[in-house]
């Protein structure tokens, strides 16, 4: 029996973290997918794309060589041989990032992508996926599906408190939501899927909601 879990929200709402620790928690692989989107972007980057040339991009990232290692206690990305991890949440890479993501040739590819890790994972235990259309587009069909949202000046407040520049931070924050607004929505729960406002709950009682959630679909599937 496995489990697939979806999570999806806006920036800053906490998906990656809480996605994580549900996967460690529960013993599945962690899928950040937005991390296929910034790769994407730092490849383009290095090869001198122009992000504007949406085909030059799509070509670029349909023949691009990706892994994703799904370890939730040191989840890497490598690219042509190199771990990329460290380099793919600079400044740099998020306020360009979503150039790529509306891109929807791009997002076809890297979509695709996805739902083939996704579906490796059936194999095993499962996978917490997170991003910006898992619960909707990617994977409508996963047995838990949680979108997070946050206040939009508490979820600026978490990214400044990583130690980043305020006008930088507000940018890749409600900037980009803004940008990948125009091709997904993530900002209200299609139906079947659960709403957590993460506002005023510690990154713990988040998790332990996720988890419940979970535990109550095993439990389910378990009795039937
Ligand atoms: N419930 C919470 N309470 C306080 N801080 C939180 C909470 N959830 C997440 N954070 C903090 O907010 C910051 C952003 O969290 P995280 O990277 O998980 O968000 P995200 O939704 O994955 O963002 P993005 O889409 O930009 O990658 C981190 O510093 C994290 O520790
Ligand atoms: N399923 C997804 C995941 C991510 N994106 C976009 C949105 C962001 O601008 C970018 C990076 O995501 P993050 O690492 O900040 O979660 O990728 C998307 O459109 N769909």
């Amino acid at each position: 029996m496995s489990i697939v879990i979806a999570i999806d929200g806006p920036a800053g709402t906490g998906k990656s973290t809480v996605a994580r620790a549900v996967a460690a928690k529960l013993g599945l692989e962690y899928f950040d997918t937005g991390a296929t989107y910034r790769v994407a972007a730092l490849h383009c980057l290095r090869e001198g794309i122009n992000l504007n040339n949406t085909d030059d991009v799509a070509a670029m990232v349909s023949t691009m060589n990706v892994e994703m290692r799904l370890d939730p206690a040191n989840p890497v990305v490598v690219l042509d041989d190199e771990d990329v991890s460290r380099l793919l949440h600079t400044d740099t890479i998020s306020l360009i990032v979503s150039d790529v993501a509306t891109n929807l040739a791009a997002r076809a590819v890297l979509g695709d992508m996805q739902r083939r890790v996704i579906a490796a994972s059936r194999k095993g235990a499962g996978i917490v996926a997170e991003g910006r259309d898992i619960t909707s587009v990617i994977a409508p069909e996963a047995e838990v599906r949680v979108l997070l949202t946050a206040d939009d000046e508490v979820r600026v407040a978490r990214r400044a408190g990583d130690g980043a520049d305020p006008v930088t931070v507000r940018e890749a924050v409600l900037g980009r939501d803004r940008k990948d607004a125009t091709v997904v929505e993530f900002h209200t729960a299609a139906d079947g899927v659960v709403q957590i406002d993460t506002t005023d709950l510690t990154i713990d009682e988040v998790v332990l909601a996720v988890v419940r959630l979970a535990e109550a679909q095993l439990a389910e599937e378990a009795s039937e």
